[in-house]
């Protein structure tokens, strides 16, 4: 008998509560503590949306849905293994785990649709110095699924639900955003942006828009320059244009977290209703079978495909 295919699936992660605000966001600062200030901020960001984010259970509800669609598709065995960037359990954890249960192949995929080496990129590469380090599994990685055909479907069924809860569809603005990045992903030849582009380039055409455009979000306050511009920017420089209805879809990211909650529905929502902008945000993806099912598809094309690393 084989040993069934190991399915790491990673994702961002988030505290479970307040206190493990500073840890984490420490981590994410690569070790650095962030000031009082800045760590004042996030936390009144994430009381804003409640106290917790409930990121925690969105990724559980995505992995078991996940792996009920790989039980079910009558292809290898599979087992699935759940590793965070930010909080525990970490990816080191779950590549260890892996290595303990004896899996020797495994398929890795990052719970964000589009590729940067500074995003998806460092998540891959956590998982494969884990695996070096212990002596395996090997890995193969879905480096990125914005362009998988159920991926697109649902994308852009959320976009037109949207549309129609416009009062005139035909003269609304679609935003499209993702979490900016430092400006220097610009330096080497990064596939980032032009993957954004691609997979909303791909709505766009099945929606037949006349208007659209892209934008950044939830830029980080490093001292350097970000991707723009920014979605609030855009907000203000569509009310110059007159517009009064926009879609805001923030297709870089697939479950309701603070970007989405805190980001775009208290904050840019604040800005539209300022400018007497009407803003309808597209509903995240979630735990949604149709939209899992790009990720199962993904999976198996990069078992049978995907480069040894
Ligand atoms: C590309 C990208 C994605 C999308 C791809 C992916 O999903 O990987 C993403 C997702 C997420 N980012 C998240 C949270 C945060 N990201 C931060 C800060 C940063 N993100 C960055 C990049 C990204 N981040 C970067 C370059 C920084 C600056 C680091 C520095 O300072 O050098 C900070 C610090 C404070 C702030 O900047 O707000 C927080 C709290 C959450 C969880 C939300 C929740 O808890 O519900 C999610 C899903
Ligand atoms: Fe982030």
């Amino acid at each position: 008998m084989t040993t069934p295919l190991g399915v790491l699936v990673m994702a961002y992660g988030t505290p479970h509560n307040l206190e493990e605000v500073l840890p984490y966001y420490t981590h994410i600062r690569h070790g650095r503590a962030p000031s009082d200030e800045q760590l004042a901020d996030l936390i009144r960001r994430y009381e804003a949306i409640g106290g917790v984010s409930p990121l925690t259970e969105i990724t559980q509800a995505q992995v078991r849905g996940l792996e009920q669609l790989l039980h079910a598709d009558g292809g290898r065995d599979v087992s699935l293994y759940q590793g965070m960037k930010h909080i525990a359990p970490f990816i080191e954890d779950a590549v260890e785990q892996m290595y303990q249960d004896g899996i020797t192949e495994a398929v890795g995929i990052v719970l964000a649709p589009h590729y940067s080496k500074m995003s998806v990129g460092a998540y891959e590469k956590t998982a494969l110095e884990t695996a070096k380090k212990l002596g395996g599994p090997k890995f193969r990685f879905v480096h990125q699924w914005h362009m998988e055909p159920a991926f697109l479907d649902v994308l852009t069924a959320r976009v037109g639900e949207a549309l129609h809860l416009c009062a005139n569809p035909k003269d609304a603005v679609v935003v499209f955003s993702a979490h900016s990045l430092p400006e220097r992903i610009l330096q080497t030849d990064d596939p980032y942006v032009r993957q954004l582009h691609e997979s909303g380039e791909e709505v766009a055409r099945r929606l037949q828009l006349n208007h659209y455009q892209f934008a950044w979000q939830s830029a980080g306050q490093t001292g350097e320059p970000w991707l723009g511009p920014d979605i609030l920017d855009v907000l203000r420089s569509l009310k110059e244009q007159g517009v009064k209805e926009v879609v805001s879809c923030s297709q870089g990211f697939v479950a309701d977290h603070l970007e989405v909650l805190y980001d775009i529905d208290i904050e840019a929502k604040q800005v539209a209703k300022e400018l007497g902008i009407h803003l309808v945000r597209t509903r995240q993806m979630n735990d949604d079978p149709e939209f899992l099912r790009a990720l199962r598809n993904a999976i198996r094309k990069c078992e049978q495909q995907g480069d040894v690393e």
